[in-house]
């Protein structure tokens, strides 16, 4: 094989790596006899540019399988990869780096600064990070969710979908590999939850981003392009390309 060929092959598998991988992760809170297995021998692979749903009784792991993905929660056992790199020996302060720039979060809550505006809000990241915002980065962050009028106003001037909104733009002004979101739309009404999802399958259509959501919502879900189910802390069933109907079966099926 040619130089050529090689590095062609080389950036072929550089544009085809997964953005998050899982391999063998188990996750245990507390110690000895109280242990509680949150996470179970975990595999799973995140590709780049994909949307994946997690759905799971109360209680299978959904949480936190999102916060090891994300370096937020260190692993018990296993290997988390985020953009080729393994983060399961990182330092404090090497996931701490991981958390201002190739990772992004979204909370059910928003957890927006009430005293801050929107502007200022998404400006946070950048400023933790030691960097100087630049107005043309926060502004175009905004402008991408389509909040761009709304810079200088304050969470509480804003409704529920807004606020939310203002959230995505947060997490995403880094430019993370991955954004995590944790039931985005658990806080918004049914109108609000559809435009925030539309707004985050555009992200994934026309910008090639990774989404890693949690969600109760078979609606949500059915917006993936694959939906991961949880139970007892192991990966026990998928769906790719789900209709909401599919996916409302399959959690009944196991109610049943
Ligand atoms: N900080 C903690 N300390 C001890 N146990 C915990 C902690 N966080 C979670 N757990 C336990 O780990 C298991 C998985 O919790 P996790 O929050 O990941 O579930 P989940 O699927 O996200 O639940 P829900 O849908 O209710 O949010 C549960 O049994 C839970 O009680």
């Amino acid at each position: 094989m040619s130089t050529r060929e090689r590095f062609q092959q080389t950036m072929g598998d550089v544009r085809t790596a997964p953005a998050v991988e899982l391999r063998g992760v188990s996750h245990l809170y507390g110690r000895r006899e109280t242990a509680v297995r949150a996470l179970d021998n975990v595999d799973v692979q995140f590709a780049t540019g994909s949307w994946t749903a997690v759905m799971g009784p109360s209680g299978s792991g959904k949480s936190t399988l999102l916060h090891c993905a994300a370096g937020l929660e260190r692993v018990t056992e296993g290997q988390v990869i985020i953009a080729g790199q393994d983060i399961s020996a990182a330092s404090d302060a090497e996931l701490t780096e991981l958390r201002r720039g190739p990772v992004g979060f979204v909370f059910q809550s928003f957890n927006l600064i009430a005293s801050l505006t929107a502007a200022q809000n998404v400006a946070m990241p950048l400023r933790l990070a030691g960097r100087r915002p630049g107005r043309q980065e926060v502004h175009g962050a905004l402008a991408a969710v389509g909040l761009a009028d709304r810079a200088r106003h304050r969470p509480r001037e804003l409704s529920g979908g807004q606020q939310q909104r203002v959230a995505v733009a947060r997490a995403m002004v880094t430019r993370p590999a991955v954004l995590f979101a944790d039931e985005p739309t658990g806080a918004l009404d049914t109108r609000a939850a559809r435009s925030l999802l539309d707004l985050l399958r555009s992200m994934v259509d026309h910008n090639g981003q990774t989404i890693v959501m949690v969600t109760h919502d078979p609606a949500a879900a059915a917006t993936a392009d694959r939906v991961l189910f949880l139970r007892d802390g192991r990966l026990v069933d998928r769906l790719e390309r789900p209709s909401a109907r599919a996916v409302a079966d399959l959690l009944a099926s196991w109610d049943a």
